[in-house]
């Protein structure tokens, strides 16, 4: 009944474009043309492509078309006007921008092929404000401006890797992430080194970060002695970690939930008398990988608890992988009954792929913190089958088509990414990190 609530509030038909249905081209140099038109429809029509769609008003020259239906589906003569427009601009100012910060000559290159080579700024560069505004309006009206995007790859991308990575190579990924523009960089954890070895060096790399300005740098702290020693190390926000679920509880930190929870009121305590902010995370939000279903009651149980300590976010961990918004939407229903939404951040695992979707769905509902991991690096040693996080670059480059400001510069970004995929000897994780390399590959044997 609950679930049935918010799948028809934040999942209705009425708000989401029929995306999946809408006939898709391979590529921008393979225009879908409807072989025979309809009998209402005008001579050869150019059908709009999925990513196309409802993409403004802004080029709307006041010619119409007229609308004619395919399947389901009915294409009004303003999607088709527009497909025709997006064309243009692709040929022109926009090509030329993107080709220009490749330092590519324009006129060698001055075709809607070209166009393909320079999606950084190409895809999210097709709308002005205005138009941005008006699209927003229309199905992304609750999808907040500015989402804050806290970067967990130092910590969780990396606690997870088994050969130890040397302190300098933590410490330089960090002020790369910090220069690409993310607010909040998750640094290290101070647990027990037995049980997460990779984060033993966590007083050094707080050491060698201390004077690095312009990002927020909280570090994981399991109980009070990993709190004092945090704090000791230079440690200006810390995080605490309970599940929603006993079995993950016992294996990731030993003790049952009421027993974190008391652990974690002391340090609540301790961090509110130096003015220390507290994130409070919670794992398996909606399943564990010993138990199962979690069932979205334990969730909100927890996160009220965190709140009624004193965090000032409370970060929820789908750790598995496991939801999709047909599960995450309803826990975070009932999670939005015992605390605000501008206190809650979501944290997910792609194991499914459903990451960059329940990111979707939670916008939708207002939230406007996301954790991520750059080349989405990560998992919880103590999940097993849990792959890595949502890719940072991925999180963006959606929040950049969504004309969602981050203040993250995804090329930056990017080299954060090679740079640590460099050292870890394996690809990135980010499909948007792949694609963009490829193709900045690609157009520089040009
Ligand atoms: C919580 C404990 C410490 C309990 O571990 P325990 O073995 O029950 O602890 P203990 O109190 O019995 O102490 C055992 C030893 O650990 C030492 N110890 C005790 N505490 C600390 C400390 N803070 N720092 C350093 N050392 C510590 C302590 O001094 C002692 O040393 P010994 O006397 O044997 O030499 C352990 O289970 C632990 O460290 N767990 C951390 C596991 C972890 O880091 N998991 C990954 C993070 S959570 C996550 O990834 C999920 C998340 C947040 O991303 C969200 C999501 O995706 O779901």
């Amino acid at each position: 009944m609950l679930a049935a609530k918010g799948l028809n509030k934040f999942l209705r038909c009425s708000t989401f474009l029929p995306l999946t249905s809408v006939p898709t081209m391979s590529s921008l140099d393979e225009p879908l043309v409807i072989a025979k038109p309809p009998s209402n429809g005008v001579d050869t029509l150019n059908v709009p492509k999925a990513n196309e769609v409802g993409i403004g008003d802004c080029w709307n020259e006041g010619r119409t078309f007229r609308s004619f239906k395919r399947g389901n589906y009915e294409y009004t003569g303003e999607a088709l006007l527009r497909r025709r427009q997006i064309r243009n601009v692709s040929q022109g100012d926009v090509l030329n921008r993107a080709l220009a910060s490749l330092g590519r000559n324009q006129r060698v290159l001055g075709n809607v092929h070209d166009a393909y080579y320079s999606p950084v700024r190409l895809y999210s560069s097709y709308c002005n404000d205005k138009c941005t505004e008006d699209i927003r309006n229309k199905f992304l009206r609750s999808i907040p401006k500015f989402v804050k995007i806290v970067e967990v790859g130092p910590r969780d991308g990396l606690q997870n890797e088994k050969d130890i990575v040397p302190t300098a190579i933590k410490v330089e990924l960090i002020k790369m992430l910090v220069s690409s523009g993310l607010p909040v960089v998750e640094a290290t954890s101070f647990v027990s080194p037995k049980w997460v070895p990779q984060l033993a060096d966590a007083k050094d790399v707080m050491e060698a970060i201390q004077n690095v300005g312009g990002a927020r740098f909280p570090v994981l702290t399991p109980n009070l002695k990993g709190f004092e020693a945090a704090v000791a190390a230079g440690a200006k926000e810390v995080a605490i970690f309970a599940s929603a679920s006993e079995s993950f509880s016992k294996s990731n930190i030993n003790c049952t939930i009421e027993d974190s929870l008391t652990r974690y009121r002391d340090i609540a305590l301790d961090a509110r008398k130096l003015s220390i902010p507290v994130r409070g995370y919670i794992s398996c939000v909606v399943g564990c990988p010993v138990e199962g279903a979690v069932p979205p009651s334990k969730v909100a149980y927890v996160a009220k608890e965190l709140y009624d300590m004193g965090c000032s976010e409370i970060s929820l961990g789908d750790t598995i992988g496991v939801g999709t918004p047909g599960t995450v939407v309803p826990m975070l229903e009932t999670v939005l009954d015992v605390v605000p939404i501008d206190k809650l951040a979501v944290h997910f695992h792609d194991t499914y792929g459903q990451a960059l979707s329940n990111i979707l769905a939670s916008l939708q509902m207002g939230i406007s913190t996301v954790d991520s991991s750059i080349s989405g690096l990560g998992g919880c040693p103590y999940a097993k089958g849990a792959s890595g996080n949502v890719a940072t670059e991925d999180v963006v480059y959606m929040l950049n088509g969504l004309g969602v400001k981050t203040n993250v510069d995804l090329e930056k970004l990017m080299l954060a990414g090679d740079f640590i995929c460099k050292h870890l000897g394996r690809p990135s994780g980010s499909k948007t990190a792949i694609a963009l390399n490829r193709i900045t590959a690609h157009a520089s044997k040009l």
